[in-house]
């Protein structure tokens, strides 16, 4: 059965921080866009500091209205733009990082090492030292390996780690595989039936405070089934552990919430919130979460205009080539990923749609945003939005084909700003050195 693809209408419907103005053409937070496409130049990346704050209130307001107390750490991998940082420190989120250089970001960003959680798969000693001697709030530990050497690195700085295991309770998230982690063989979360036994370990273990688990199952999760499962079972885990005598305070239910890209039914976060408050609700435990695309994707937009409309034979659809490319915004070449694809003039807007298949200009036959996508007939220079670009865009963005990183800039509230300069090309050599051998023309 073919899927249709909702025209634009229907997209800005369901976007509240869009709008098409018959005469400023696409709004977005109040802003023309081609005022910043005019002046910025394209590919560029917009953040919408309105829609983060709006969409951290909404998700925390849902957790207030189930009783629920639950902390926000922002999940930063999906967009570690120091304006997005700070955008979210001011509306109280602390955060979640997976690498040295993301914890020092947002130390750098104001926000509390007390309110940062260090997640992933693989952290350096080096790491560790430095999150430590800042005063991290909690470390989430993946393995016994990472969970011994944690302890020796606590002791040689004469700290105490407060750790959480994350576990891994073999729960399919029904998303895409490579972004599913809650699998048993997936690389991330400690085994099931090893869980008590290392949480025993960890509390006899020097340097080491065991204060909770954790559980993140995967990304863009569409229905709240797998993350009650997942629940459900991480608050099975809390009544063993306590049952052997061993405290514990927190649970850290993880990120993993989906958004609308195309016309999917993702749940609201009242549904999350539903979903921890049936199984973790009455176990008195703090509550977090760290979601990082439910905030950030639909603040964000890339924009990109045309290079040319490459034209097809007779029934094949014509190619759209943008100066976008999939080193820009990578989710459709890794994923398939469907995003909303916008004209910033309203004529064209609204104009026949015919079915184009918009490419950018990377030597990669992957370096697709779309096939076949209904779409208005373009010009060479029109620009268009690619919407919900806001998370898992700029972040993987890289300079494959010696492309430089693109600009970005801020909106809120009818004003706009750069937060990022264009790469310079010759910039995307500086580092490189020629050995002695070699000789400089
Ligand atoms: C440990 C952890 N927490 C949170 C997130 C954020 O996920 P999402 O952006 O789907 O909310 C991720 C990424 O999937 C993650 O690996
Ligand atoms: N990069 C993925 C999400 C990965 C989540 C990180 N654990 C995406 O764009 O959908």
């Amino acid at each position: 059965m073919t899927r249709p693809d909702p025209d634009t209408l229907s997209l800005l419907a369901s976007r509240p921080s869009l709008r098409m103005d018959v005469q400023d053409g696409l709004l977005f937070e109040d802003v023309p866009l081609h005022l910043i496409a005019e002046r910025l130049g394209t590919p560029c990346w917009i953040t919408g500091a309105g829609t983060l704050r709006r969409r951290t209130r909404n998700l925390h307001h849902a957790f207030v209205q189930a009783g629920l107390d639950v902390a926000l750490h922002y999940a930063m991998k999906a967009n570690d733009h120091l304006a997005t940082l700070t955008v979210l420190r001011e509306e109280g989120c602390g955060a979640d990082v997976v690498s040295g250089g993301e914890f020092l970001r947002a130390v750098h960003a104001g926000i509390d090492p007390a309110h940062i959680v260090f997640s992933g798969v693989g952290k350096t000693n080096a790491e560790l030292t430095l999150a430590l001697r800042h005063g991290i709030g909690q470390i989430n530990i993946e393995s016994v390996e990472e969970l011994r050497r944690l302890s020796s690195v606590a002791q040689h700085l004469d700290l105490t780690a407060r750790v959480v295991l994350r576990v891994n309770p073999d729960i399919d998230a029904g998303t895409h595989d490579k972004i599913s982690t809650g699998r048993a063989g997936d690389k991330f979360g400690i085994d099931w039936e090893r869980v008590p036994a290392i949480y025993a370990e960890a509390a006899a273990l020097p340097g080491i405070e065991p204060i909770g688990l954790a559980t993140h199952i995967g990304s863009q999760i569409l229905s709240p089934a797998p993350f009650k499962a997942a629940y459900a079972r991480v608050a099975e885990m809390v009544r063993t552990l306590r049952a052997q005598g061993l405290s514990v305070e927190t649970v850290d239910c993880g990120g993993g919430l989906g958004i609308r890209y195309r016309d999917e039914l993702a749940p609201p976060p009242s549904a999350l919130a539903g979903a921890i408050r049936e199984t973790l609700g009455d176990l008195d435990v703090r509550l977090a979460i760290e979601p990082g695309r439910w905030l950030a994707a639909p603040a964000g937009v890339l924009l990109t205009s045309v290079i040319d409309t490459k034209h097809q034979p007779e029934g094949v659809p014509n190619f759209l080539i943008l100066d976008a490319a999939m080193n820009d915004l990578a989710r459709p070449s890794l994923y398939g990923s469907w995003h909303g694809i916008v004209p910033l003039s309203p004529e064209r807007a609204h104009a026949d749609l015919v079915p184009q298949t918009v490419v950018g200009p990377v030597c990669e036959s992957s370096d697709v945003f779309a096939t076949a996508r209904p779409l208005p007939a373009l010009q060479p220079g029109d620009v268009v939005a690619i919407l919900d670009s806001g998370a898992y865009g700029a972040v993987m963005s890289s300079t494959y084909n010696s492309r430089p990183f693109a600009a970005q800039a801020m909106v809120e509230n009818g004003q706009w700003q750069q937060i990022r300069a264009r790469q310079p090309v010759d910039a995307l050599w500086t580092g490189e050195m020629l050995p002695d051998w070699l000789e400089t023309q």
